[in-house]
């Protein structure tokens, strides 16, 4: 089943166009990771797809059907949108207990498995207001989660967590995807996204430049072959008249783009060393996640 459906979602702010016809579909179980520079429009769209704003044009369809006709499931949806809201004079249990009873929520045990869940046992009588950043964002992350929702929408949920909060926020995201829930969840990281996405989607400018699974990702990461021998420009030479087409790199290394020379590298270091060039590094090396976003949102500037 879809869980999201976006049809040219589209928003407008008088003349200028924060969201402009984008097209999602979520299936369930699914985390979609939502990567874009700030300003591209993640928010924008997060908030259509709650229905906190209204699309100037387009449709949001949750669990198949149209958010802007009777829509009854909120309480199958979790959220965090931006800097996650708490009562600042509440205690962190006071406003989980508050969020429970706006939620119209029975089983008492849900307020204490999600303070155990997120850590927050030794947090939970201070007030909201002096919360470190972090343990504010897993306040949120609390709120979002009590109910179990089957679909969870995250702004920017590792912001202000340490590293380690990161990796038990990711781990608990894949756990719950892996129970069924379904996980849309925005960053301007593409790495951190990448990790426990199943699907990207980059938005830049308002529009959806690209949208790949972890599998295409990967296989889009540009890879190549670095080179250093005791004479770079004389190899270069060599491996022209070879056929390659090397290049020199900031690093004054020698450069191969062309992916074949990976499975031949065998063969490059021995044509090399009979022409009195050993490589003394010969390497392959894979564009990061960030270059890759870099380079899509460049391409579509072009
Ligand atoms: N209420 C508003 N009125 C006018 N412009 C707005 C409004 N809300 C957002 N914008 C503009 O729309 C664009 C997209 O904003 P949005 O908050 O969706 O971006 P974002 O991708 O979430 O960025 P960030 O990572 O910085 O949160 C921005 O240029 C922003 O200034």
């Amino acid at each position: 089943m879809k869980v999201i459906i976006t049809e040219d979602l589209s928003k407008k702010f008088k003349s200028f166009i924060a969201v402009n016809k984008v097209n999602i579909e979520i299936e369930e179980g699914e985390i979609y990771g939502f990567v874009g520079l700030n300003g591209a429009g993640k928010t924008t769209t997060i908030r259509m797809l709650l229905r906190m704003m209204k699309p100037t044009d387009g449709k949001v369809f949750l669990f198949g059907k149209d958010i802007a006709k009777g829509f009854e499931q909120w309480n199958d949806i979790g959220y965090i949108v931006e800097s996650t809201y708490a009562y600042p004079n509440l205690t962190v249990r006071e406003n989980l207990e508050l969020f429970f009873m706006l939620r119209k929520l029975k089983e008492k045990t849900l307020i204490d498995n999600i303070i155990e869940k997120l850590k927050l046992n030794e947090y939970q009588n201070i007030l909201a207001k002096n919360l470190s950043l972090g343990n504010l964002q897993r306040l949120g992350l609390a709120k979002a989660l009590i109910h179990k929702p089957k679909l969870l929408i995250l702004d920017e949920p590792l912001n202000g967590l340490d590293p380690i909060g990161i990796i038990e926020v990711r781990e608990m995201l894949r756990e719950l995807s892996q129970n069924g829930t379904t996980i849309f969840v925005s960053s301007h990281i593409l790495a951190e996204l990448a990790k426990i996405a199943t699907k990207i989607g980059i938005i830049h400018r308002g529009k959806l430049v690209k949208e790949l699974t972890s599998v295409q990702l990967e296989k889009q990461l540009k890879k190549r072959l670095v080179i250093s021998t005791k004479d770079n420009y004389k190899a270069i030479e060599l491996l022209k008249q070879k056929g390659w087409v090397p290049s020199i790199n900031t690093k004054n290394e020698i450069e191969i783009l062309d992916e074949r020379a990976l499975s031949r590298s065998d063969e490059i270091c021995k044509f090399l060393t009979n022409n009195d060039l050993p490589p003394y590094k010969l390497y392959p090396f894979e564009e990061d996640l960030e270059s890759f976003f870099i380079r899509t949102i460049r391409n579509e500037e072009e």
